[in-house]
């Protein structure tokens, strides 16, 4: 199998991480590769944090505050969720703008998912997994304002990265036949 091909199919979301560092320099770098995404006007929808050492901290208090019951407390739940977000080595928050108009948010979206994917790809070759988390709270004004995220822009994606500790198991995918209409008369 051709090497390309082999890393679309063998790249996994991970989850447990070992705790050795990750460069930051080599995540510039990566990000700089995955830039060259497709990206209808070539406008560069986006913009990006990345939390790193004692700078973790930050990202994980934004993500606590985000989960404080109407009483001020925080469910056990988050917490232990926090100190696992703390033994991840990085994370990067994906930001783009939202353009009114559906077409350019559309295309903005696919703009940036795409770059997201190159940068998974460039990163598991070198031996760096992460996980795309997409979950309830990056939709939280509470920590969308606690990162300093502006009204007018979108979290797309927070990505926990390090090295992997553990691969999961490829889940399957449906042969594309049962998903493909060829229409060729
Ligand atoms: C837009 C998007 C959002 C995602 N959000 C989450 C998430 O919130 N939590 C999670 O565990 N995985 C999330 N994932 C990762 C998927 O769960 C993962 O890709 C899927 O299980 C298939 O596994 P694989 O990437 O190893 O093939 C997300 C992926 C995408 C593309």
């Amino acid at each position: 199998m051709n090497p390309i091909d082999q890393l679309i199919m063998e790249r996994r979301s991970i989850k447990k991480f070992k705790p050795d560092a990750v460069d930051v320099e080599e995540i510039i770098e990566l990000l700089n590769i995955a830039k060259w995404a497709p990206n209808h006007k070539v406008n560069e929808p986006w913009r990006f944090q990345l939390y790193a050492g004692a700078g973790k901290e930050k990202f994980v208090q934004a993500f606590l505050d985000s989960m404080k019951t109407p009483d001020g407390e925080i469910p056990q739940k988050a917490l232990n969720k926090a100190q696992y977000f703390r033994d991840i080595p990085l994370h990067l928050v994906a930001i783009m703008p939202v353009d009114p108009r559906q077409r350019r948010f559309d295309e903005d979206y696919g703009a940036l998912s795409s770059m997201l994917q190159n940068f998974q790809l460039a990163a598991w070759q070198r031996g760096i997994g992460m996980i795309w988390r997409s979950n309830d709270w990056i939709y939280n004004p509470v920590f969308r304002d606690a990162i300093g995220v502006e009204p007018g822009e979108k979290i797309v994606a927070t990505m926990m990265m390090g090295y992997p500790a553990h691969v999961p198991e490829k889940q399957a995918r449906t042969d594309i036949r049962e998903k493909l209409e060829i229409i060729d008369q």
